[in-house]
């Protein structure tokens, strides 16, 4: 179903199944939305987004001992909380979350697969998934090495598959090193979340990732996260441990990871 190319701290997945129409579509509500006038935006932005981006920039990059993120965002958390306009920006970012969620379940699969357990063991495990949505807005900045668009962080979820446009802004952490991951048309970049770690009892690990801007071109990012619903407890999966490898993480329900722990970007 899928070429993965990649390894411990990304996967960049092509052929993935999806009609590329749905992912030109959820890019194109995003930009829509976004060059909407200020005024339009800023009520949906109020209630979604944790932003301190583009609109009072300049004042934020004065303030040095503040992190900055040099973004905007719409958060979907369990899809929802849609703006009217554009008028098909739901339907397109909901077929995107379909779409991309068979992909990664799929993916799931194979993790299963690859840690010798049975293949709809970790879809089975997480049970019913509930999704959210990041959509991310970087505008150009005056000063891009003063601020990042997104601060460095991993996803509190399963698998987040990260839907971006062509310009380039996505780093990921390998070893001492942040490298920048090149988009490339028609993929779509699956980072390891922390749920998926803990399941694991740590063989995959949640990739560390962060978003840079740049002077002249904005950007558009488009995160769905996979994840369980609050109830289900996340454990270190019996199957895996051994005397020599012991659990290295606690069971928490996914409801109590999200109220103990948190990286500063809204998931
Ligand atoms: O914009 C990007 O490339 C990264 C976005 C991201 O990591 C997120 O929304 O969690
Ligand atoms: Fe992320």
């Amino acid at each position: 179903m899928c070429s993965v190319y990649g390894n411990l701290y990304k996967l960049l997945v092509v052929n993935h199944d999806i009609p590329q129409p749905v992912l030109d579509a959820a890019l194109k509500a995003a930009r829509d939305f976004f060059e909407m006038p200020s005024k339009e935006k800023q009520s949906y932005e109020k209630e979604t987004s944790e932003s301190n981006g583009s609109d009072n920039g300049i004042q934020s990059l004065e303030s040095k001992d503040k992190v900055v993120d040099w973004g905007d965002v719409m958060f979907h958390e369990d899809l929802k909380n849609w703006p009217a306009n554009p008028p098909d920006y739901k339907n397109a970012m909901l077929s995107y979350a379909r779409e991309s969620q068979k992909v990664m379940e799929k993916l799931l699969d194979v993790v299963s697969k690859e840690l010798r357990l049975v293949p709809t063991y970790f879809r089975d495990l997480f049970g019913d998934f509930e999704q959210s949505l990041r959509v991310n807005h970087y505008p150009p900045c005056p000063q891009p090495e003063l601020v990042l668009g997104l601060r460095p962080h991993t996803d509190p979820v399963v698998f987040t598959a990260l839907l971006e446009d062509q310009t380039r802004g996505l780093q990921v952490r390998n070893g001492d090193k942040w490298v920048t991951v090149d988009p490339e048309p028609d993929a779509l970049v699956i980072f390891v979340g922390e749920q998926l770690q803990v399941a694991s009892n740590g063989r995959y690990t949640a990739v560390t990732h962060r978003a840079v801007v740049n002077k002249t071109t904005d950007r558009i990012s488009i995160a769905m996260g996979l994840a369980p619903n609050s109830k289900v407890l996340v454990r270190p999966a019996p199957e895996l441990l051994e005397k020599s490898s012991p659990p290295r993480y606690e069971a928490r329900t996914y409801g109590e990871f999200r109220a103990t722990v948190s990286h500063g970007v809204r998931w």
